[in-house]
């Protein structure tokens, strides 16, 4: 092992309850909402090809021209409470809500730049009702904040002069000043998402980063921080230079699922996902494979049945309202969750060997597992292999738990669960309510012929 100065300084999941509660969270809501909004991937006409948060990067568009935009925000279709519903209704427990995005504008009325929404025709702070409209609403409330800023003068994507480095200790102070501000401006807040984290000039602050953590994390205790915030002395990311996770989750899956439980390290992680491909800010073309429910469905799941959280993006447009398409999906999804959310809500890994129809899940600190199932064998019937001590005491479907479902013991420890699948082209769940193996090693169902 490495001494290290400025790696992680724990290991292991946390225990406390406030990663409990996150942890079991199962779905929540990302928020990208900005400036970039208002053109949503179209200048003069023409479509960017790229995320339309990133329009500004644009040769197509003169970088005075995207920074004037602040005279153009003033969403008078904004209504946090109306978003808010919409994440519950989903039936997402937390939403990670855009501060500050690349472009440096502030949804919050920073004292530390005057690129902010009290320099708009809006005027209103936006993060305030926010945080309180989802609080209200009894979602939890992460803060995303890109260290990378494009509209302070300070930022320097690497530090290669004395002019660089002076300017860049600017860029520092201002911000530490932002995060204080926004953790004392918004205590509610659980948690912040850190992006804009890999160009060198911060990978190279691993003591400045390494002692700010410290400072925010004793200014707000139990606040939940993520792997992308700071790097080590080594410039190591995610994971230090001993291969220990930094911060309290793992942030790496991006647009990604893990795939296998090897991949997760027996860490905490969330999965933040777009509808579209690649658009998390408003684009105007709702183009490419949109993601249906069913499949938003299964990510969940899978995310789930993983041990990590799926937080699934929302982009609303620059008047403020959110786009019919996403407003469709996330009742779709909430139908679903209104009857199937025990299978995911406080659920873990259940070290279940992963069979072809689908996802396990656990109840934390139960004997109940859930199959969430997406592929229905020819055979009918269901495979689950539990371990030796681990027999099988009920079997129903979650949406029947008063008929019990036909179990047949194929092999030692090895059942085919058979269920009609349901009518409609949507996954359902089967329970199985486990108890250990008396010492009879006998089960009360039949035995294979
Ligand atoms: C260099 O590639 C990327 C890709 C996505 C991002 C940002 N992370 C997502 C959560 C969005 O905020 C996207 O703009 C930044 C850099």
């Amino acid at each position: 092992r490495i001494k290290l100065k400025h790696g992680s300084h724990r290991e292991g999941k946390r225990t406390d309850s406030v990663m409990q509660k996150w942890r079991g969270n199962g779905l929540g809501q990302f928020i990208h909402w900005g400036l970039y909004a208002i053109p949503g991937g179209e200048w003069n006409g023409k479509q960017y090809n790229g995320a339309a948060e990133w329009i500004r990067s644009w040769n197509g568009i003169p970088k005075s021209a995207y920074d004037s935009l602040i005279y153009k925000f003033n969403p008078i279709n904004f209504n946090a409470d109306e978003w808010a519903s919409i994440a519950k209704n989903m039936g997402a427990k937390y939403v990670t809500i855009t501060t500050k995005h690349h472009d440096g504008f502030c949804l919050w009325p920073s004292k530390y730049t005057s690129y902010t929404v009290a320099n708009s025709p809006w005027k209103k702070d936006i993060m305030k009702p926010l945080v309180d409209a989802y609080d209200k609403a009894g979602l939890d409330v992460i803060l995303y904040f890109s260290i990378m800023d494009w509209n302070h003068p300070g930022w320097r994507y690497d530090i290669k002069t004395k002019a660089d480095s002076i300017a860049f200790e600017g860029f520092k102070k201002f911000t530490r000043n932002q995060l204080i501000e926004l953790l004392t401006m918004y205590p509610k807040a659980k948690g912040l998402w850190f992006d804009g984290t890999w160009d060198k000039s911060w990978v190279k602050q691993a003591k400045f980063a390494d002692e700010l953590e410290a400072e925010m994390r004793k200014l707000r205790p139990g606040l939940i921080i993520g792997s992308r915030f700071r790097a080590d002395e080594y410039g190591k990311r995610h994971f230090d230079s001993n291969n220990v996770l930094m911060g309290d989750y793992e942030q790496g899956w991006e647009r990604k699922l893990p795939n296998s439980i090897a991949d997760v390290h027996g860490n905490d992680w969330d999965c933040v996902m777009t509808i579209p491909e690649n658009q998390w800010g408003y684009n105007k073309a709702w183009k490419g494979h949109i993601k249906s429910s069913n499949e938003l469905i299964e990510m969940t799941a899978k995310a789930v049945s993983l041990g990590g959280n799926f937080v699934l993006n929302f982009g609303p447009k620059g008047d403020g309202s959110i786009r019919d398409e996403e407003k469709k999906l996330a009742s779709e999804i909430g139908d679903w969750m209104k009857v199937n959310s025990e299978a995911i809500y406080n659920c873990e890994y259940s070290g279940l060997e992963k069979q072809d129809w689908g996802y396990f899940t656990k109840k934390r600190e139960k004997d109940k597992v859930y199959l969430i199932i997406f592929n229905t064998p020819v055979s009918g019937a269901y495979r689950v292999k539990l371990p030796a001590k681990t027999a099988i005491a009920k079997s129903y479907l979650l949406t029947n738990p008063n008929m019990d479902l036909r179990v047949e013991e194929v092999h030692s420890n090895e059942y085919f669960i058979y269920a009609k699948p349901t009518t409609e082209a949507k996954p359902f769940v089967i329970v199985l309510d486990t108890k250990k193996k008396e010492n009879n090693g006998g089960n009360n169902y039949e035995k294979a012929k």
